[in-house]
């Protein structure tokens, strides 16, 4: 029997994926990949498991969750990818559309989803949409590369994996100082101690004891469903799990009268979901600014300070000649570092930043974490970096790694050489 066909598409973050995936999906010829056009394909991507949430939240129905009593939204992104591909597998299509497939799983449910999809290759042809070299599954046997629109095929995987050689990069300038620093008088920014969670009678933290101090760099791991995004939402005031429980935020036991907002000024965030809340036109330099002022849009005119600070970031992350550019119009490795210049821009005592190279290219990915390598480096402001892969090149002084249990995740602390 013939070996059968996978194919990988190499994308970056110039790439004109969702003009692909329309394409093959509704049999549109595509140059190189002309035999799909008589098939029926169907997606498996992040964005359909936000569609499916949606569709579900709005009409209170259950499509990917029918056999699961919990919501779709609060599952973990590992059991949000099975219920999906399950779903998906039911319709018995000739092909799957796979986008960054192995985007937020930690290391253990990425090897499962790996020898499921080398399973279903056998008889579903898988065309695999891939930013990282390291997510090309082994069973690939035809590649390509999607540079804009245009769609370049390699004659033999030799000749692809020849001319697609990963690159490191750096920043040269400082990272721009804040106008007016917030004063953090607080040797202890975060601390929980004893800190348990459970939903629905199960317990998911158990015991957690974790202490952030000012300026400290800590990298949270754990599988998925381990925790970490509960974890980070009692940080941020978006959870109310933390209440009776000794946990203090800035000096302040939670449940004493705390406001969220002044919580969230002391915090900048980003997660590469926000970037879909700033869908109107903004120039790059007035997303920046709008960082000072906790806003999506800006409603003032920008002080001249603000728009010199705006300038040096921009300069910072070589974009300047692009400030009167709209946000919209940036790629994704664009869009997310200025994103994080605008989380950063007032110096916030604590950054945190979710799983923010999810979906990037490795020249991308690699410029990301040396800006937030900078970042540590050059200012006083603690960050939590949360992700599921060892980012090369990240230098974390600790680990916080949540480990499965079954009475529910505990906490566990390495120290770094460089701490
Ligand atoms: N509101 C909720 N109701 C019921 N169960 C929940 C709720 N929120 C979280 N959970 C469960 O708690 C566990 C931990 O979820 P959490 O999202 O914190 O994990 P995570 O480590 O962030 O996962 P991932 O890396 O996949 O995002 C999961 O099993 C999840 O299904």
């Amino acid at each position: 029997m013939d070996q059968p066909k996978n194919y990988a598409i190499l994308t970056n973050n110039g790439s004109h994926t969702k003009f692909l995936v329309k394409n093959l999906l509704t049999g549109n010829i595509i140059k190189g990949l002309e035999k799909f056009t008589s098939m029926s394909g169907l997606l498996f991507s992040r964005s359909e498991i936000y569609r499916f949430m949606d569709e579900e939240e709005r009409h209170d129905l259950k499509i990917l969750t029918k056999a699961n009593q919990q919501s779709l939204k609060s599952m973990s992104s590992g059991e949000q990818k099975k219920a999906l591909l399950a779903y998906l597998l039911s319709q018995k299509p000739d092909f799957l559309v796979l986008i960054n497939p192995f985007d937020n799983l930690d290391a253990a449910t990425q090897s499962t989803l790996k020898e499921k999809l080398i399973a279903i290759s056998q008889s579903t042809i898988l065309i695999q949409l891939v930013s990282r070299l390291d997510d090309i599954l082994p069973i690939t046997t035809d590649f390509f590369k999607l540079n804009g629109r245009e769609l370049i095929k390699y004659a033999t995987p030799k000749e692809f994996w020849l001319a697609n050689k990963k690159e490191n990069i750096h920043f040269s300038n400082a990272i721009p100082p804040p106008i007016e620093p917030i004063k953090v008088d607080l040797r202890e920014l975060i601390n929980f101690k004893n800190v348990s969670v459970s939903f629905d009678g199960r317990q998911v933290l158990n015991g957690i004891d974790w202490s952030i101090k000012k300026g400290e760099f800590w990298q949270l791991i754990g599988p998925n469903g381990s925790g970490k995004t509960t974890l980070l939402s009692m940080i941020t005031g978006d959870s109310h799990k933390g209440y009776g429980q000794n946990l203090t935020l800035f000096g302040q036991k939670k449940g004493s009268g705390e406001s969220v907002w002044d919580l969230k000024r002391r915090i900048g965030y980003f997660t590469p979901a926000m970037t879909d809340k700033f869908r109107g036109y903004h120039t790059l330099e007035h997303m920046i600014i709008s960082g000072f002022h906790d806003s999506v849009g800006l409603y003032n005119n920008p002080s001249d300070q603000e728009k010199r600070c705006a300038v040096l970031w921009l300069k910072l992350l070589g974009m300047y000649e692009k400030k009167d550019v709209q946000f919209l119009e940036l790629t994704p490795g664009e869009k997310r570092l200025i994103m994080t210049a605008r989380a950063m821009v007032k110096h916030p005592p604590l950054l945190i930043l979710d799983e923010p190279t999810a979906g990037l290219d490795d020249a991308n990915a690699s410029l990301f974490i040396a800006l937030v390598n900078k970042i540590a480096e050059e200012s006083e402001t603690a960050i939590i970096f949360v992700s599921h892969r060892k980012e090369i090149g990240l230098q974390p002084q600790y680990d916080y790694i949540l480990e499965e249990n079954s009475n529910g995740s505990i906490g566990k602390v390495t120290t770094h050489a460089n701490s």
